[in-house]
Formats: structure tokens, sequence, C-alpha cells
């Protein structure tokens, strides 16, 4: 049995406030086993029906990473053509990865055909699946920053051309690509507050009572 104390809280919260999307990486190799860690305490996370249905794939080839760098400008540019005017302006000037920097690419899939689990908790909701690894990513995010490393999440890119590129089974669906690495700066305010592009909001706003 173990106890967590107000200290402990503390720290928690703390944790859960410095905890940033990072794309400002600096120039400094992961230690050894520091990506295998992070992905072991990922797999700690809760799953439908203990389903365990996150996959990792561990980018470390060079041509590859390429590839998806190839991938995040392509669909960058087209997200950008989709604004105009002050808007346009003000994502042209959000950066948003550290693909060229990040000493770590880690690539996460779900498995939508796994059979561990035996299907519990998913029949009337097959996406619980997906849902389980997002949660997962959300632990390894807590985790890294536990350590002093920086883990950002990128989402402009291709789920076929990246699924393809990696050369996973057909069966793993993309989930997220994230860049690890330890950051420039650190900060208490995300990015894109400080861009102002958006600002956080009260959780009234977003809670009802029934
Ligand atoms: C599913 C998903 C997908 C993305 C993100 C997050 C999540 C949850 N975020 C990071 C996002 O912009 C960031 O979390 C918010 O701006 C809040 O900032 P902090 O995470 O609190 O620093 C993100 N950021 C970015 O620069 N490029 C991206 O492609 C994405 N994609």
């Amino acid at each position: 049995m173990v106890e967590f104390d107000d200290t402990f809280r503390r720290q928690l919260r703390e944790l859960f406030v410095w905890r940033r999307d990072v794309r400002r990486f600096r120039n400094q190799a992961l230690p050894d086993g520091a990506m295998e860690r992070l992905i072991e305490t990922a797999c700690l996370s809760p799953s439908v029906g203990l389903s365990q249905p996150w996959r990792f794939a561990i980018v470390d080839d060079p041509a590859r990473r390429r590839a998806v760098i190839d991938d995040f400008k392509a669909c960058n540019a087209d997200a950008l053509s989709c604004y105009s005017g002050e808007r346009a302006a003000r994502y042209a000037a959000l950066k948003l990865s550290g693909l060229e920097q990040a000493p770590g690419h880690l690539a996460v899939f779900a498995d939508k055909a796994g059979d561990i689990g035996h299907g519990l908790g998913r029949a009337t909701m097959p996406e619980t699946t997906e849902y389980s690894v997002v949660a997962a990513i959300t632990a390894m995010w807590l985790a890294a920053r536990a350590e002093g490393i920086g883990l950002g999440w990128v989402s402009i890119l291709s789920p076929q051309r990246i699924h393809g590129l990696l050369d996973v089974p057909a069966s793993w669906k993309f989930i997220a690509y994230l860049c690890i690495g330890y950051p420039e700066t650190e900060c208490d305010q995300p990015e894109l507050e400080q861009a102002k592009w958006e600002h956080r909001r009260d959780a009234s706003e977003f809670t009802l009572r029934r």
C-alpha cells in the first residue's frame, strides 16, 4: 500500500502545470534507455478491457525521419492555405513541430485487431481502443516532464503516408508522432497562448450540471 502526502500532491499539481507541448529542443541526446523507460511507464496506463492496444515505433532511420519532416512541411503548407488575413500571418509565424531538432522520434499507433482483452468494453464503443492509446501518451508526457524531458505531439501529418513510410502492420492505426528531447526552456504557459493564438479558459466554461 502506498500513500501520497500533501507534498507529493502539490508537486503532482506542479507537474500538470509545468507540462508543456515542446517544439524547441536543445542539441542534446537522450540518455540510454530513456525512450524505453518512457514507453514502459506509458504501458502502465488504463486501457479498455486491459487490451493494451498501444504500439510504438521508435524512428531512428535518418531517411524515414527526413520523410516525416517532408510530410509535415507539406501538411503544414496545406493547413496554412486554409487561413487568410491576419490569422494566416499568425499561423505562419507559429513553430508547430520540433521534428528537425528532437533527438527522439516516436510514432504511436493503436492496434485495432489485437485480441488482448477479449473485446471487453469495445462492442458499443470501438473507439475506446484509440482513447486508451491517448491515455498512454498523456502518461508518457507527464513522466517525461518529471525527468526534465520535453515531448511534443505532431498531428500535422498524413496518417496514410506515415503508416506507409514506417511500414507497420495494417491493423495499426496512426495516433501520434512524438518529438522527444530536452526543452530549450521551461514555461508554465502554453506556447500557443504566449503566441496569442488561443488562450486557456476556466474549467467552469466546459462544465455542465445535470
Ligand atoms: C491530439 C493533439 C495533437 C496536437 C497537439 C496536442 C494534442 C493533444 N499539439 C499540442 C497542443 O498545441 C498543445 O497541447 C496546446 O497548445 C496546449 O499547450 P501545452 O500542451 O499545455 O503546452 C500540437 N502542437 C503542435 O505544435 N503541432 C501539432 O501538430 C500538435 N498536435
